[in-house]
């Protein structure tokens, strides 16, 4: 599997300043699933990380933790500055979604919108109104920036088409390029390109390590794709039974690291 590797995007200066720092992270919800068992993480700005584990393993759960999403059982989480122990305050989560970019495996774009006005939405969060969201409503500087993000992601062409009309993977090109219209400091993708065909899905990950490292965005995504992960991520941590069972760089990471994490007993 690691014979095959394309070439990795230029790397990035990591610097120090922490973006996420976990300690001691648990999650269990209500009906009693224990998912996460003490997480202790450190993501610093700059970094492109995945997050690899089976199905069940609590991937999501620890995305939806780290951003107050979900509330925290035990442990403390900072992210972006913002310490938290249960749940993120209203002004908190405020904070985090200012600066926080989502994209998920369904891109959630509005159908029968243009694709600017989506785009446009992205900048909602930042003024925390719904007027953005018509387009003709928009500010100047919100069309200009959607634009900008558009040409970004290669479908300025596309501005005025219904978001409906486009194939699923320049969907989810709108879907980054809304995501990352705020330049936010953060991005979280989980399983982004998980509903697309490989050429179409490794064009949106290359977008996605593109604009982060041109733009020094911290990039957290899930993955089961072990060649997008070996080729888009700096750094790799793996969940195995609501434990971290490695966090090592890609280039390192061996076809045996992926094995132990993907081996189930008793299948
Ligand atoms: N709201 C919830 N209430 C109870 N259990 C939940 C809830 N959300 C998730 N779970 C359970 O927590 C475990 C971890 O789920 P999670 O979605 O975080 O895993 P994942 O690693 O992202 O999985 P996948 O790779 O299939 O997307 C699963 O057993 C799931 O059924």
């Amino acid at each position: 599997m690691l014979d095959h590797l394309p070439e990795k995007f230029a790397s990035v200066d990591i610097v120090s300043t922490p973006v996420i720092t976990t300690h001691a992270l648990a999650k269990t919800y209500r009906n009693g699933r224990e998912v996460l068992k003490g997480i202790n993480l450190t993501i610093r700005q700059g970094e492109r990380v995945a997050l690899i584990g089976s199905n069940g393993s609590g991937k999501s759960t620890l995305l939806r933790c780290l951003i107050g999403l979900n509330e925290v059982s035990s442990g403390k989480v900072t992210t972006l500055g913002e310490t938290f122990t249960a749940a993120p305050t209203k002004a908190q989560r405020v904070a985090l979604r200012r600066q926080t970019g989502f994209v998920f495996q369904k891109h959630c774009l509005v159908r029968r919108r243009s694709v600017l006005s989506n785009v446009v939405h992205g900048m909602l969060s930042e003024a925390g109104s719904w007027r953005g969201f018509a387009q003709c409503l928009a500010p100047e500087s919100w069309r200009s920036a959607a634009l900008d993000a558009l040409a970004e992601v290669n479908l300025a062409d596309r501005a005025n088409a219904r978001a409906d009309t486009l194939s699923g993977g320049q969907q989810q090109r709108v879907a980054v390029a809304r995501a990352l219209v705020r330049r936010p400091r953060l991005l979280i993708a989980d399983e982004p390109a998980a509903s697309l065909d490989p050429v179409s899905g490794h064009e949106v990950m290359a977008i996605f390590a593109r604009l982060c490292a041109d733009h020094g965005i911290t990039m957290l995504f899930t993955s089961h794709d072990m060649n997008h992960v070996l080729e888009y991520a700096d750094r790799i941590v793996a969940l195995k039974e609501g434990r971290i069972l490695f966090d090592k760089p890609s280039a390192t990471t061996t076809d045996a690291d992926l094995k132990e994490t993907f081996r189930v007993e008793n299948r």
